[in-house]
């Protein structure tokens, strides 16, 4: 197959040969007979993206979320590699945890990662038998599933991943500074009439700084690889960066503020929680310049009627893995992100970082994971056309560039319209 006349990031036109699903040939290639063409018509062509921070909820909560609705979902946004997180029922805590989600993956239309989790009765020894994609996220403090793990045990962990030479990826927040009388008394109703600004009062902008030095302190001592998850504060990224660890924001800490809670309510709810409209400024100003790694997107999909609660009831999180990269598209369109920082964040660095040396690039050898985006074709983000089981987005109304087609190792897995019979594999595998 060969795709003619293909916009790379970089400004390049070019062709792109893929024979067996791998990336034969870039460049100004001759035909070959016979050979399949796909016309691209000069529009921008993406190494598929990697959202290495997806909760896919099976095995345990398949009514929010499954890995085939997931990763359709993933598929629809441009996404040909997810890395699934440790809290689901079971948790992926031990190596019978890992297995039973493994288990469910085969259901997936993209590749993926599965990780293994930490909680005070994990099974080190059988989770380490598996072929982890990273030791994460680990929780410093409770999210959904009430992971959050103690100072020592985070050590421990840390060690084990260390010696086991697999990333660790650190929820960074410590809830000792939690300001609890934020959340005390009447938080003004349910769903979209709820208080939502009190929940980024109640976990303090600061608690995440406070958790980033630990983690990367911890990560120095022990050797471990520190990778800090969905950080939500220019403090935090400092933090991380200063003590050597990589780091990824989420599309909401980029484009939501505490000035959105408002309208969101409580679908507005999540950990880490919104930041003020100054810090998401200064966020965006570190994913321009570089200082932030990666963009990945912490879906967390809850249902509607989960939602729809008062501030304490509903669940934390929010849904993005069809988003990502449409909304990044749509900055970059206005011109406040170049197309190379899109590319670099969302498929290069990650597959740098987490070591995916067939994923994340458009050249000769690499994997046929790419997507074509019209950047003319702008729409409005609407959650009615997600493919998500959770059928919300707390993004409704933004302007994105959705993919034309996306493909995994050259199956057409998304054409714009439906899905291909395609089966996603384990890259750790
Ligand atoms: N981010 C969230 O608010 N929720 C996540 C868990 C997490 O990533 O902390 C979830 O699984 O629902
Ligand atoms: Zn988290
Ligand atoms: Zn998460």
């Amino acid at each position: 197959m060969r795709i003619e006349n293909a916009t790379l990031a970089d400004g390049r036109v070019v062709d792109v040969r893929v024979e067996d699903g791998v990336i034969d040939a870039v460049g100004d290639l001759d035909p070959a007979d016979g050979e399949e063409v796909i016309d691209a018509d000069e529009n921008l062509l993406l190494p598929g993206a990697i959202d290495v921070h997806v909760h896919f909820r099976e095995p345990g909560f398949e009514h929010k979320e499954t890995w085939e609705t997931g990763s359709k979902s993933a598929a629809a946004g441009g996404v040909t590699t997810v890395a699934d997180q440790p809290n689901t029922d079971p948790t992926t805590t031990t190596g019978e945890g890992f297995d039973a989600k493994a288990e469910r993956a085969t259901t997936s239309c993209i590749d993926y990662g599965i990780n293994g989790g930490v909680t005070a009765d994990w099974d080190p020894d059988t989770l380490f038998d598996r072929p982890l994609f990273a030791l994460g996220e680990v929780f410093l403090a409770d999210s959904t599933g009430d992971m959050g793990i103690d100072a020592d045990l985070f050590a421990a962990a840390a060690e084990r991943a260390g010696e086991a030479d697999v990333p660790v990826t650190v929820h960074a927040e410590d809830a000792d500074l939690f300001d609890e009388s934020a959340i005390e008394g009447d938080l003004g109703g349910a769903g979209r009439d709820a208080d939502a600004d009190a929940w980024s009062a109640y976990r303090r902008a600061d608690a995440e700084e406070a958790a980033v030095e630990r983690a990367v302190r911890v990560g120095g001592e022990t050797g471990a690889q520190v990778h800090i998850a969905h950080t939500s504060t220019p403090e935090g990224v400092d933090a991380a960066r200063d003590g050597g660890a990589t780091c990824e924001v989420t599309p909401h800490h980029l484009f939501l503020s505490r000035d959105d809670c408002d309208e969101l309510g409580t679908y507005g709810r999540m950990n880490p929680p919104l930041r003020s409209e100054t810090r998401r400024e200064a966020m965006f100003e570190r994913l321009a310049d570089g200082r932030i790694d990666v963009v990945a997107t912490d879906h967390a999909p809850h249902t509607v009627d989960e939602k729809d609660q008062s501030l304490l009831d509903a669940p934390s999180g929010v849904p993005g893995v069809e988003t990502m990269v449409p909304l990044l598209l749509g900055a970059a369109v206005e011109g406040d992100l170049s197309i190379e920082r899109v590319r670099d964040v969302v498929a290069t660095n990650p597959a740098d970082i987490f070591d995916l040396p067939r994923k994340g690039r458009i050249e000769a050898g690499a994997d046929a994971d790419l997507a074509l985006y019209d950047l003319d074709a702008t729409r409005e983000i609407r959650g009615d056309d997600l493919h998500s089981k959770c059928g919300w987005t707390p993004f409704e109304g933004f302007t994105g560039v959705f993919p034309e087609w996306t493909m995994l190792r050259g199956e057409t897995v998304w054409d714009g319209e439906s899905f291909g019979d395609v089966a996603g594999e384990n890259v750790r595998a």
